[in-house]
């Protein structure tokens, strides 16, 4: 039999598969190359991507395209650089996550080919989130994908780190691994994304964003998304962008928010705040909310407080100063909850997919309109409905309005019926009585509250010093103000600013007043501002005699001087003969040269002939000398072309320096800008501790599995809490022993962070009585 002839080899199943998975490699290759063929597709299964994928977008329901992910998907999967802007809860994740496999996939991607794809998000919540996403639809795959958001033991860590292929990280953990471990490789990354981009691009994560970019490969594909996407020209440079599509789906609609979405605002006192919010929840009890504060001690209190008021929901709360387990725990349990309050910080604010969320109330004023979107981006989410509600002081009401206005979001105001409310000043006064610990949380909300206001960059909104801070502490339940320094510096510069101003205005007034009637010149001098100066100042010129070497008082008196510059007798030249004959130090004779620098004309050179007699300058010179230079015409030229020479050199040095100035002010006004940040963030415990959860090849090493093995760990509040009993049991102690010398109970006090007032003093006195 001829070769020709031969029957073909049989092939065994897997052969069979390899060869069709090659086929459809090469298919879904050539097609996805065409990214304007696939612009109305409307199911997953007409994209084209491999079936393992389509496999698990199956699996977890995903049938159709929303916006977001028809424009997006057939550009990334074109392996073009993608700036994805669509609203809260359209379907951002998916939009980057089926084209990360897909390209990996058909790069025919292995374990050992290291670092395929890196996911940064700002968030520990929402890194898992996506991670979670990431399994269910990539579970026919066989990816290695790691979580990196610190926790774990780092030396473990680094040791798997290597193998993986797709990493979810944010960034202070994955910074660190690119430092320190050993065996991190990002060399060959293909694609690189960025979710909720504008987050990570603010200055807030700048230096460790740069960091990380400047360690990966210029030559990758970079994915950016957000509800609220960063075009500074600038941002995008920094991640070496190629020919970038922008998909901005909600660019061109009326509204930026969810249209399903409604959206309401309430003007209120900052006292009335938490009567407010208890009675909302008191007519919400059959619903699911998220309460967003601004500071984690904030957020504590206010949980403690409404645990103790039992208003008949359960409560649960969320911020950066839990640990990592604690926090997981917490989300899993607010996902899984029917009806539920969650008191949330901003860490929950961004991309954050619980289900089926009725109300977003911001119980304080995000610290712009993009925080609004996100915040309120938490209900309504794909297509269901939802509300928010945000609680505005008549100091921030303007300022918030004209943001959202411009950001084109439709909130309408709405009233409270004070007959509706319900105050719970009273009981909370009674806890801060009863218990030491909750007015201990009651001082730190106070300040921490006050300090998120004063660190807030938008003055227009948000104004520290017009806080009624004595209401406002009351409606805590504190029975007096805790001292804020930086309030009361704050108050005292504003008051001399405007004292300042007023001054100003006065003097302006006045100056107008006077401008219209006509003046003689003896009238202007006698008006003349400065007649004081002037005539101190003769004064001193006839003290001149009185002077001593080395009081080189100001430069009035330097001014001074130059009145004198008539007699041009050789007085600086006697002294300095003086001087020398005396043989002073050289440090007086720097103090002299002063003086004397002070007794000369300003503005007025003095040569010396050989005789050592002063002359002018410029002095005449005759006629015969001046031709022997050349006619006057070319010597004009040639001084003019030599003066503009100089001017030149001076006028660049001056421009130099005033851009020197700039720079540095610039570089200043930066630097200041940024701490503030890195302060407010830190106050909003978003500056959050990394930790490590890693995930083993095929997904399968459970994120479950990693989080129970380190359950034991406490919270932070539990710490804090024992911090606070030792503290507690110290003072007991200290005032037994103290008792005689001590009548008034003043050691007694609890020692505390903020300064606690006489009247907290006295009533923790009574307590330790047993009063
Ligand atoms: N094609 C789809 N079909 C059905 N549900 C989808 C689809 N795409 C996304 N979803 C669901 O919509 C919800 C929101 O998706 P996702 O979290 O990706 O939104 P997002 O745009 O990233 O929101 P945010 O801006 O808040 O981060 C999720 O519950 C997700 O499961």
């Amino acid at each position: 039999m001829s070769e020709e002839q031969q029957p073909a080899p049989k092939l065994t199943g897997r052969q069979k598969r390899k060869l069709q998975e090659q086929d459809e490699l090469k298919s879904i290759e050539e097609k996805s190359k065409q990214p304007e063929n696939y612009v109305d597709t409307k199911f997953f299964d007409d994209l084209p991507i491999s079936t393992k994928t389509r496999k698990g977008l199956k699996r977890s329901n995903f049938r159709q395209l929303t916006d977001i992910q028809r424009k997006a998907i057939p550009l990334a999967l074109a392996k073009k650089d993608v700036l994805g802007a669509a609203k809260t809860g359209s379907g951002k994740t998916l939009s980057f996550l089926v084209p990360v496999l897909e390209i990996l996939y058909r790069a025919r991607w292995n374990v050992n080919d290291g670092l395929g794809a890196l996911i940064i998000s700002p968030t520990r919540e929402l890194a898992v989130q996506i991670f979670e996403v990431l399994k269910k639809i990539g579970f026919e795959h066989s990816f290695s994908a790691g979580l990196i958001i610190g926790g774990k033991d780092f030396k473990v860590e680094s040791e798997r780190i290597s193998r993986m292929n797709i990493l979810v990280a944010t960034p202070g953990r994955l910074l660190q691994h690119m430092d320190q471990s050993v065996g991190f490789d990002c060399d060959n990354l293909q694609a690189l994304v960025l979710d909720e981009a504008d987050r990570i691009l603010d200055m807030g994560f700048q230096k460790t964003v740069n960091a990380i970019i400047d360690n990966l490969p210029k030559s990758r594909q970079t994915m950016l998304f957000s509800a609220t996407q960063t075009r500074s020209v600038k941002d995008l440079a920094r991640l070496s962008l190629h020919d970038p599509e922008y998909v901005a789906v909600h660019e061109k609609s009326e509204h930026s928010t969810p249209h399903n979405l409604t959206q309401h605002y309430i003007v209120c006192d900052l006292q009335k705040k938490l009567d407010i919010l208890y009675s909302f929840i008191k007519t919400h009890l059959q619903n699911k909310t998220i309460v967003f504060l601004s500071s984690c001690k904030q957020t504590r209190f206010v949980f403690e407080a409404f645990c103790k008021l039992q208003p008949g929901v359960s409560l649960l709360h969320l911020h950066g100063k839990q640990k990592q387990t604690k926090r997981v725990e917490i989300f899993r349990k607010f996902t899984s909850t029917q009806h539920a309050v969650l008191f949330s910080t901003d860490i929950a604010a961004r991309g954050l997919d619980f289900p089926a969320v009725d109300w977003v109330l911001q119980l304080d004023c995000p610290e712009d309109a993009d925080t609004y979107i996100h915040r309120v981006g938490r209900t309504a989410r794909f297509d269901a409905g939802g509300h928010g509600l945000l609680l505005l002081l008549p100091t921030e009401m303007e300022g918030m309005m004209e943001e959202l206005k411009k950001k084109k979001v439709p909130i309408d105001e709405i009233k409270v019926r004070d007959s509706k409310q319900q105050s719970i000043q009273k009981q909370l006064q009674s806890y801060c009585f009863q218990d030491a610990e909750m007015k201990y949380l009651g001082q730190r909300a106070f300040v921490s509250y006050m300090r998120s206001v004063y660190l807030q960059r938008n003055k227009n909104i948000f104004k520290a010093t017009e806080l009624p801070t004595e209401e406002y502490a009351a409606s805590l339940g504190l029975a007096g103000v805790p001292k804020i320094k930086f309030l009361s510096k704050a108050k005292a510069k504003e008051t001399a600013v405007s004292r300042l101003l007023k001054e100003g205005d006065d003097e302006e007034e006045e100056e107008k007043e006077k401008s219209k009637e006509v003046r003689t010149k003896y009238d202007r001098m006698f008006q003349r501002k400065n007649q004081d100066i002037l005539s101190e100042h003769y004064n001193k010129l006839v003290d001149f005699e009185n002077d001593t070497v080395g009081n080189d008082d100001d430069d009035e008196d330097f001014m001074t001087i130059q009145r004198k510059d008539h007699d041009l007798e050789s007085e600086p030249e006697e002294e300095m003969k003086e001087l020398i004959s005396e043989n002073i130090s050289k440090r007086q004779a720097n103090m002299t040269k002063k003086h004397i620098a002070k007794k000369m004309t300003k503005g007025e050179r003095i040569v010396f002939d050989e005789e050592g007699n002063p002359h002018q300058l410029y002095e005449m010179e005759d006629e015969a000398d001046f031709l022997k230079a050349g006619d006057a015409k070319a010597q004009k030229e040639a001084y003019i072309s030599e003066e503009t020479k100089v001017m030149e050199s001076a006028d660049w040095e001056d421009k130099a320096t005033a851009k020197q100035k700039r720079k540095e002010k610039k570089e200043k006004r930066k630097l200041r800008e940024k701490q503030e940040l890195e302060e407010l963030r830190r106050e909003r415990g978003e500056d959050m501790e990394e930790v490590v959860y890693t995930l083993g090849s095929g997904a399968e090493d459970s994120y479950d599995e990693q989080v129970s093995g380190s359950e034991a760990s406490s919270s932070e509040e539990d710490e804090e809490r024992e911090t606070f009993k030792r503290k507690w049991r110290e003072a007991q102690e200290s005032s037994s022993e103290s008792e005689d010398e001590s009548p008034s109970g003043k050691k007694r006090v609890i020692e505390t962070d903020e300064p606690v007032t006489l009247a907290d003093q006295e009533a923790l006195a009574l307590k330790l009585l047993g009063a």
